[in-house]
């Protein structure tokens, strides 16, 4: 348990893209917290998504923060171009290349907040003697490269032992794949505060479901707090 402030972070990435404006600005005033960008390079992750050029364009329709995750590799060439279009915090993958804290100070130098992902192979050591130098830790709860996969149940676990290993550090914990209103109440017993979730959200794309789904997910997180 903690007591970082929940954040629903909808992926966009289960927009429907022919009105990617509109989605944008109707989960806006559904009450999500972070915009959750995904980036795909059909390297990394066998599926490509967009790039800064369309994160650009949809940036000026809210104000709220974008959470960047970067599937992308080499990475560092990019990091560059999304903080320019407007990212927030940037989530690069530990797996994606060889020298991670060197990408993060890229990040840092840039002046937005600093994330790693770990796939559900990677170990927790992964990130362990990187601590300060991240904000945010996300554990991938599905092999990334596609919305609408199934919750990979050991993740669980994983995020009890990161929560254990976060500490007090001032790092949010994130999950992102199969989250639900179903699971969310566990994550957040297990110490997630940063729920993404693409499908849950938009599958359907009936923008006028949206604020009732990010609620359903925020009352399971939070109910399981009081
Ligand atoms: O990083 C991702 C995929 O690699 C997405 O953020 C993730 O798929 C969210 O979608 P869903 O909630 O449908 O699982
Ligand atoms: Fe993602």
């Amino acid at each position: 348990m903690t007591n970082r402030p929940i954040r629903i972070a909808p992926s966009i990435l289960s927009a429907d893209f022919s009105r990617l404006g509109e989605e944008v600005v109707a989960l806006d005033n559904a009450g999500a917290d972070y915009f959750h960008v995904d980036i795909m390079d059909g390297h990394f992750v066998p599926n490509i998504s967009f790039g800064p050029g369309v994160m650009q364009s949809i940036r000026k329709l809210t104000k709220k923060p974008f959470d960047v995750h970067l599937m992308i590799a080499p990475v560092d060439p990019y990091v560059s171009a999304f903080a320019k279009a407007g990212a927030d915090s940037i989530t690069v993958h530990a797996e994606a290349g060889p020298h991670l804290h060197r990408t993060l100070q890229a990040i840092r130098a840039e002046g937005k907040r600093t994330g790693v992902a770990i796939n559900p192979a990677t170990p927790l050591s992964a990130v362990e003697h990187i601590l300060d130098d991240i904000d945010l830790l996300l554990v991938m709860s599905i092999n990334p490269g596609f919305g609408g996969q199934t919750f990979i149940p050991h993740a669980m676990e994983k995020i009890r032992l990161a929560n254990a290993l976060i500490g007090n550090r001032p790092i949010e914990l994130e999950v992102d794949g199969g989250v639900s209103a179903a699971n969310a109440g566990e994550l957040a017993q297990a110490g997630i505060n940063v729920f993404v979730a693409g499908t849950a959200i938009l599958g359907g794309n009936d923008t006028s479901t949206y604020a009732s789904r990010i609620a359903a997910i925020r009352d399971a997180a939070t109910t399981i707090r009081a």
